[in-house]
C-alpha cells in the first residue's frame, strides 16, 4: 500500500536580500513510499536532501508539484488540514531538540501522547520505557533537557518522535550525535516501526546506519535542476 506519493516537486529559494537572486535547488522530485518501507535520501552535502524532507512535511513551500497522503495534497492543503495530517498521519524527528524551559525530559517525551488524550501517568510510563531503552540515565528524567549534552538531547528528541504511531515518519539525521551503542538502539526502533507498517523517509549520514535501515536509497542528485541553455 502506498503511504506517501511525491510528484514533480520543484523548489527554488529567492534571496530577497540579495536583489531577488533565485537559487534553484531541486526539480522533478517524484517517488512513492510503501507502508513498512524505509527510503533514505542520499547524495552529497547541499544536494537538497533536507529541503526535500521539509517540503514533504510541509515546512517549506514548493514552486510546484504535490505530496499526497490519504488522497490529500499536503502542498495545497489549508493550515488546519496540515495540522490534522501532522497529528494523525505524518511525524517528524528532527536532528535537534527544541527544548522548552522548565519541562522535564520525561514530560517532553510524554507530551505527544498527552496531547492525543492518553492518561498522563500512562504516557509517562511509556516515555520512561523509551528513555531507558535509549540509555538516558534515570537521574536526568526529571530535569529539563536544555543543559543536556548533544547526544542526550537527541535521544530525548528520538523518544518524543517515536512515542506516537504515525503511519508516515520523517527522520532527519536522528542518529547524528549518538554513540555506536545508541545508534544500534535507534536502528532497532526503526526496524520495529517498519514491522508495524510505518512508511519512513530519512536522511542518515552514517553509512553503517544507512545500510542497515534503508530498503531503498534515492540519490537526490538526480533531481538537480537542469541549467537553462
Ligand atoms: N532557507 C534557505 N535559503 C536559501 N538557500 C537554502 C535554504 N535552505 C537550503 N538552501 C540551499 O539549498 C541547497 C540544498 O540544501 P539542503 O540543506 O537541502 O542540502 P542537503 O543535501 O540536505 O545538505 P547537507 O547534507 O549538507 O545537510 C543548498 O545549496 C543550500 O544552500
Amino acid at each position: 500500500m502506498t503511504a506517501l506519493q511525491v510528484r514533480d516537486l520543484r523548489k527554488s529559494f529567492t534571496m530577497h536580500l540579495r536583489g531577488g537572486v533565485v537559487l534553484p535547488v531541486v526539480e522533478n522530485v517524484s517517488f512513492a513510499i510503501e507502508a513498512g518501507e524505509c527510503v533514505v535520501l542520499g547524495g552529497p552535502s547541499g544536494a537538497g536532501k533536507s529541503s526535500i524532507l521539509k517540503m514533504v512535511y510541509g515546512n517549506y513551500g514548493v514552486d510546484s508539484g504535490s505530496v499526497l497522503i490519504d488522497g490529500i495534497n499536503l502542498v495545497s492543503a489549508d493550515p488546519r488540514t496540515v495540522l490534522t495530517l501532522r497529528r494523525d498521519a505524518i511525524g517528524y524527528v528532527s536532528q535537534f531538540l527544541r527544548a522548552v524551559p522548565r519541562v522535564s525530559a520525561l514530560d517532553v517525551v510524554a507530551e505527544p501522547l498527552v496531547i492525543r488524550g492518553v492518561d498522563k501517568a500512562e504516557a509517562q510510563a511509556k516515555a520512561g520505557e523509551l528513555l531507558a531503552r535509549l540509555n538516558l540515565p534515570e537521574r536526568l528524567w526529571a530535569l529539563p533537557p536544555a543543559t543536556f549534552s548533544g547526544g542526550e538531547q537527541q535521544r530525548v528528541n528520538i523518544a518524543r518522535g517515536f512515542i506516537t504511531h504515525h503511519p508516515i515518519l520523517m527522520l532527519d539525521e536522528p542518529t547524528a550525535s549518538l554513540d555506536a551503542a545508541n545508534r544500534q538502539v535507534v536502528v532497532g526502533m526503526i526496524a520495529e516501526k517498519k514491522a508495524a507498517g510505518v512508511a519512513m523517509l530519512g536522511i542518515f549520514h552514517d553509512e553503517d546506519v544507512r545500510t542497515q535501515v534503508a530498503d531503498r536509497i534515492i540519490d537526490v542528485t538526480g533531481f538537480a535542476p537542469k541549467v537553462a541553455a
